[in-house]
C-alpha cells in the first residue's frame, strides 16, 4: 500500500545516486531531497561498489546509476549486484549516444532508464516508481516460475521486469502468439494497472487520418473537423497506449512519435501549443522491424526508442506444452464451463502446427464449441482426421459421421486473420470493405501468393485479379 496520509508521505529514504559528473548527481539528489530522501552519492564503480560494501547500504531505497563511468561501465556494477542477489531497484541513466545499452541494462535488471537531460518531474517519477514498486509487489499478476514452456518462460519471465517500470516495451512476433495479452499482462502486473489501456492498431489507421487519430485534432484544423478530438494518446493518459503493428506507421507518423516518446510531449493537429501527456508505450509488430529499418521504411532513431525492452513472444507451435492448456480454457469460456476436450481431441490440437497461432488455436474451439452437442468436444468437433487415426478413441471416431461440415471449413477462420468488421472510423463496414479486408488478409498471410491467397478464398485466380483491379487492393508488386 502505498502511504497517503502527509507525515507517513513525508518519511525520508535513502537514495544511492552513482555518477561522476557532479552536476548531473546534484540535479538527481536535488529532486530526491524534495521528495524527501537522503542521498548518497559515488563517483565511480570503484567508490559504489566500496559503499555498497557498508552496512549503511543495507537501507539503501534505489540507486541511479550512470552508465559510463571512468573506471567501468555501469553495467558492471548492475551485473555484481543481480548476481549478489541484491534485490536494490536500479534506474539507469544514460547519455543520448548510449541508447542500446538500455536494452542490455534492462536485461541486467534495471527497472527504468533515464536520458539526460532528463526533466526532474522525469527523475522523480523514475524514483518514485522504484521505490514504490519491490519487485515481489510488482509481479504478482504474472506468474512467478510460469509453467511455460521455454520460450514463453522467457518472454514472461521478461514481461514481470518490464511490468516494473514505465519505459517502453517492443513486443514482436508472428500473428496471434499473444502480443496484446502480453501487453496487457504487463500493463496489469504494474503501476499502470486500472489505469486507460488504449489499443490502436497501425496497420488499421487511414493514412490521412492516422496523425489526427493518434494524437487529436483542434476544432477546424482540416476541412470536416468540426469538433475538438482529443485523440488516442490523450485517452491513454495516465495510462498505457499498445500499439499494434507499428511497422506499419507512415513515416510522418513516426515522426510524431517519436517526440512524444523523446520528449513526453505530442502536437495535435493545428494546435498551437504542444500538450504534455504520461503515456506508456508498448509496441507491437509481426514484422522484421530491423529489416524495415535497413530498408528506410522505419525511422532508426524511432527503433532504438521502441527497442529498448524487446520480449519475443515465441509462435504456438514452439509452445505444444500449453496448447492443451490453452484448449480447455477456451472451451470452458466458450461453453460456460459446460464442455471439455476429448483425449483424442486434446492430442490432435497438440500435434497442429497453428500458423495462426492461439488466435486461430482459439477460434477453432469456439467452432468446435457451436458445433457439438454435447458435453464433449471430440475430433469431429474439429473436422479433423480421417477414420483411421486416433483410432483407440471410439466416440471420437464413431462422431466423425456427425460432423456438419466437411473438414477443411471446420478447420476455423484463415489462420492469423482477425475478422473486425469496423472500419477505423467506427462504422460498421460494407461489404464491399468486408470483401478488400479480407481478400488484402489472404495476400498477407501468402506472403503475396495470390495463387494461394485464390485458393485459400475459395475462389479462381482469375476472380482474384479481377477483384483487385477492381477493388483497388493493392497486390504484390
Ligand atoms: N496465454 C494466453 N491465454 C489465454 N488467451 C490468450 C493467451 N495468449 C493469447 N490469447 C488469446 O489469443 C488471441 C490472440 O492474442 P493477441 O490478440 O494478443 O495476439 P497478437 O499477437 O496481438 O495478434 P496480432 O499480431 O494479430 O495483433 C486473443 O483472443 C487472446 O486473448
Amino acid at each position: 500500500m502505498r502511504p497517503k496520509s502527509e507525515p507517513e508521505k513525508a518519511a525520508a529514504f535513502t537514495l544511492f545516486v552513482v555518477d561522476d559528473d557532479p552536476i548531473q548527481r546534484r540535479l538527481v539528489s536535488a529532486v530526491a531531497e524534495r521528495m524527501g530522501a537522503r542521498v548518497v552519492e559515488a563517483g565511480s564503480v570503484g567508490e559504489a561498489w566500496q559503499r555498497l560494501g557498508e552496512p549503511a547500504a543495507a537501507g539503501f531505497a534505489v540507486l541511479v546509476l550512470d552508465l559510463l563511468l571512468p573506471d567501468g561501465h555501469g553495467l558492471d556494477l548492475l551485473r555484481r549486484l543481480q548476481a549478489a542477489g541484491s534485490g536494490l531497484p536500479v534506474v539507469v541513466q544514460t547519455a543520448r549516444a548510449g541508447l542500446d545499452t538500455v536494452v542490455e541494462a534492462m536485461r541486467a535488471g534495471a527497472c527504468d532508464f533515464l536520458v539526460k537531460p532528463a526533466s526532474p518531474a522525469r527523475i522523480a517519477a523514475a524514483i518514485e516508481a522504484a521505490r514504490v514498486l519491490p519487485f515481489a509487489e510488482a509481479s504478482t499478476a504474472l506468474p512467478a516460475r510460469p509453467r511455460a514452456s521455454g520460450a514463453m518462460g522467457e518472454a514472461l519471465h521478461l514481461a514481470e521486469r518490464a511490468a516494473r517500470s514505465a519505459i517502453p516495451v517492443l513486443l514482436f512476433g508472428e500473428t496471434g502468439t499473444g502480443k496484446e495479452w502480453l501487453a496487457r499482462r504487463i500493463v496489469e502486473a504494474g503501476p499502470r494497472a486500472g489505469r486507460p489501456f488504449v489499443a490502436v492498431n497501425c496497420g488499421a489507421l487511414p493514412r490521412e487520418l492516422a496523425e489526427s487519430l493518434l494524437f487529436g485534432h483542434e476544432r477546424g484544423a482540416f476541412t470536416g473537423a468540426t469538433q475538438r478530438q482529443p485523440g488516442r494518446f490523450m485517452e491513454a493518459d495516465g495510462g498505457t497506449l499498445f500499439l499494434d503493428e507499428v511497422g506499419d506507421l507512415a513515416p510522418e507518423v513516426q515522426v510524431k512519435l517519436l517526440r512524444a516518446l523523446q520528449e513526453g510531449e505530442i502536437d495535435p493537429v493545428g494546435a498551437a501549443q504542444p500538450v504534455r501527456t504520461d503515456v506508456r508505450i508498448i509496441a507491437a509488430t509481426h514484422r522484421d522491424l530491423e529489416r524495415e529499418v535497413a530498408e528506410g521504411r522505419f525511422r532508426e532513431d524511432l527503433f532504438y526508442r521502441l527497442h529498448v525492452f524487446p520480449i519475443r513472444v515465441p509462435p504456438l507451435k514452439d509452445r505444444r506444452g500449453e496448447i492443451a492448456g490453452l484448449a480447455e480454457v477456451f472451451a470452458a469460456r466458450f461453453s460456460a464451463g459446460a464442455k471439455r476436450l476429448t483425449p483424442a481431441a486434446r492430442r490432435h490440437l497438440e500435434a497442429a502446427d497453428w500458423p495462426g497461432n492461439i488466435r486461430q488455436l482459439e477460434n477453432s474451439v469456439h467452432r468446435a464449441v457451436v458445433l457439438s452437442e454435447g458435453e464433449r468436444l471430440d475430433l469431429a468437433a474439429f473436422g479433423a482426421a480421417g477414420p483411421g487415426e486416433e483410432r483407440e478413441d471410439e466416440d471420437d471416431v464413431a462422431a466423425l459421421g456427425r460432423s456438419p461440415l466437411p473438414p477443411s471449413e471446420a478447420n476455423g477462420p484463415a489462420p492469423g486473420y482477425r475478422f473486425s468488421p469496423v472500419a477505423a472510423d467506427g462504422r460498421p463496414m460494407t461489404l464491399a470493405e468486408v470483401e478488400r479486408e479480407t481478400i488484402a488478409a489472404a495476400i498477407a498471410l501468402h506472403d503475396g501468393r495470390l495463387s494461394a491467397a485464390a485458393r485459400h478464398l475459395g475462389i479462381g485466380r482469375t476472380t482474384l485479379y479481377r477483384k483487385l483491379r477492381d477493388g483497388r487492393i493493392d497486390g504484390p508488386d
